[in-house]
């Protein structure tokens, strides 16, 4: 049995990102929501589990309480933020509301004669995010770091193995916060740490097997990471039983439908099909201006063309889809606040002709995907290529769409990508593309006026595709895409450089 870290899920934004950081130090993480049975955490045999934060106060009638056997199980608990604070009520300690909260980079002083914090800095700074705090920790725990509003900014209990954080250790801006987490997984859970994405992949197989037996499975495959990731996985699980669905919406990148033939049939020797759907979806999207509602008529349709098909082939059980974690949380599943409706997630209507929808990659960032990619075996272009977002240039074209717009913007992308490529920048920028606006200038061509359209060029460096920064592409390079659109493309006679970062902007315009 794999070495299993359970994280509890009290709601707040980062769970996903702690079970991310413990699969980082090689021990499998798994998410389980707070109110899960006692005896459904004991089958799981967990190493340890850690409580995560959440919105809620937990001297509040409707807070989220966890199962207080949980606590004298004997299994080694880290709570965080919020899941410090539940412990800490739960065992005999004091929370209130503090009389200051404390948000983001914050100095601390860390108490280090004791196994979770042994590593730290005595000094130091970590990062918060709370409006309570802990005034009295539970009797028998030590009181392991204080900060100028938090007088218990951490505590344990050294032979209970049990121990709060008031911080975010797993955020990137809490100063050595991963070395904290590998204390706790490493000496306080005595973890091995020899769980890999090879064992992911083993594991998905070996379930996807379980749960499809014979039956088919249909997956919507558009030749990116997260689908060609998730054909290779299903292809070694079900083998023939799989067949890959790609829709040509009429909204994909410049020789996009070709490429993906050429790999999937030639290269890998999967069941394809190729609908051409450009007609179908641009009737639909005509005259809408509204991203929401864009996102919602692009989600829906997806699905009406997988049932189609999934009618020619036969009965057909499963639809299978590349979501992967940031899709999830943007659309505002659960607890999370709603950005935007990923095609795949928030875009979904409300009835699918499927017995069930399998996405194996829901619970992984970008990065992960892209590792599992590599244990596969997938080619290295295909595992670092660009994103691609499944509504494609419907949502980068703001405002109406049109063929003729689209025609535009596809030339131009292409000119943007070419040219990042001759700069050997692709590999550099973690996502490059335009976006036509609906804004149009005045400008001067060949002693003429013209009055047409602005292009935006976006670059973003990210790991994950959460948070975001705008790539430093050398002004140059940024001066002969900009020749090159102007005297290649019509209808277009000024171009802009999106400097924003996510937050505060995404990385799509809508
Ligand atoms: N043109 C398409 N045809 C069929 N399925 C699609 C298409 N575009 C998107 N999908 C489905 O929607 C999912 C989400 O799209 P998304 O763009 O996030 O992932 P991806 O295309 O697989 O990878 P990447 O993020 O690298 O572009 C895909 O994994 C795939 O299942
Ligand atoms: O398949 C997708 N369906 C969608 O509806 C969608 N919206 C955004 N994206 C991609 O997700 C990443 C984060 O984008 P945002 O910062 O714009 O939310 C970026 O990589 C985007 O390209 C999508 N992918
Ligand atoms: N980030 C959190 O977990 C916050 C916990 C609690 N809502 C507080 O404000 O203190
Ligand atoms: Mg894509």
């Amino acid at each position: 049995m794999r070495e299993t870290i359970i994280v509890l899920d009290f709601g707040g934004q980062y769970n996903q990102l702690i079970a991310r950081r413990v699969r980082e130090a090689h021990v499998y993480a798994e998410l389980m929501p707070y109110h899960t049975d006692v005896q459904k955490i004991k089958e799981k045999n967990p190493i340890g589990i850690i409580f995560t934060g959440g919105p809620k106060s937990v001297y509040e009638a409707e807070a989220p309480v966890c199962d207080e056997k949980i606590l004298s199980l004997g299994i080694p608990i880290l709570g965080i933020c919020y899941g410090s604070q539940l412990i800490s009520m739960q065992l005999g300690g004091h929370v209130a509301s503090a009389p200051a909260g404390e948000y983001g980079k914050t100095e601390i002083e860390y108490q280090t004669a004791n196994p979770l914090l042994k590593d730290m800095e005595v000094k130091s700074v970590c990062w918060m995010s709370h409006m309570d705090y802990i005034d009295k920790a539970p009797t028998g725990f030590e009181v392991l770091a204080k900060t100028t509003s938090c007088p218990v900014a951490a505590f344990g209990n050294r032979e209970k193995k049990i121990y709060g954080v008031q911080f975010h250790p797993e955020v990137q801006h809490t100063a050595g916060g991963q070395k904290i987490l590998e204390r706790f997984l490493f000496d306080i859970c005595g973890a091995k740490g020899d769980w890999d994405m090879n064992d992911y992949a083993k594991q998905a197989i070996e379930e996807i097997r379980e749960k499809v037996g014979d039956k088919k499975v249909l997956l919507a495959l558009s030749g990116g990471v997260d689908s060609s990731v998730c054909a290779v996985l299903l292809h070694k699980a079900i083998g023939k039983n799989l067949t890959c669905v790609f829709v040509d919406t009429g909204l994909m990148r410049k020789y996009e439908p070709e490429e993906v033939e050429n790999v999937f049939k030639k290269q890998f020797d999967m069941n394809l099909v190729h609908v051409k759907a450009e007609k179908r979806f641009l009737e639909k999207l005509a005259g809408v201006t509204e991203p929401e509602r864009k996102r919602k008529i692009i989600g829906e349709e997806f699905i009406r063309v997988f049932e189609e098909e999934a009618k020619k082939i036969g009965k057909v059980h499963f639809l299978a889809q590349g979501t992967i974690y940031p899709d999830v949380v943007e659309s505002g599943v659960g607890d999370a606040a709603l950005i935007k409706s990923h095609h795949n997630v928030g875009g979904l209507p409300e009835h699918v002709d499927f017995d069930e929808i399998i996405e194996p990659l829901r619970e992984l960032f970008k990065d992960e995907v892209r590792e599992l990619g590599e244990e596969l075996g997938l080619p290295r272009h295909m595992v670092w290529r660009q994103p691609f977002p499944g509504p494609g240039l419907a949502i980068r074209v703001i405002g109406e769409i049109t063929k003729e717009k689209l025609d535009l913007l596809r030339d131009v992308d292409f000119i943007f990508r070419d040219e990042i490529a001759k700069a050997e920048l692709d590999e550099k920028i973690w996502q490059y593309f335009a976006v036509l606006t609906d804004m149009r200038s005045v400008g001067v061509m060949g002693d003429e006026r013209t009055y047409d359209y602005t292009v935006a060029l976006r670059g973003v460096t990210s790991v994950d595709a959460m948070t975001a920064d705008w790539a430093r592409i050398p002004y140059d390079v940024l001066g002969t895409i900009s020749n090159r659109i102007i005297n290649e493309v019509p209808h277009i006679n000024r171009i802009v450089y999106d400097i924003t970062s996510k937050p505060p902007a995404t990385i799509e315009w809508e």
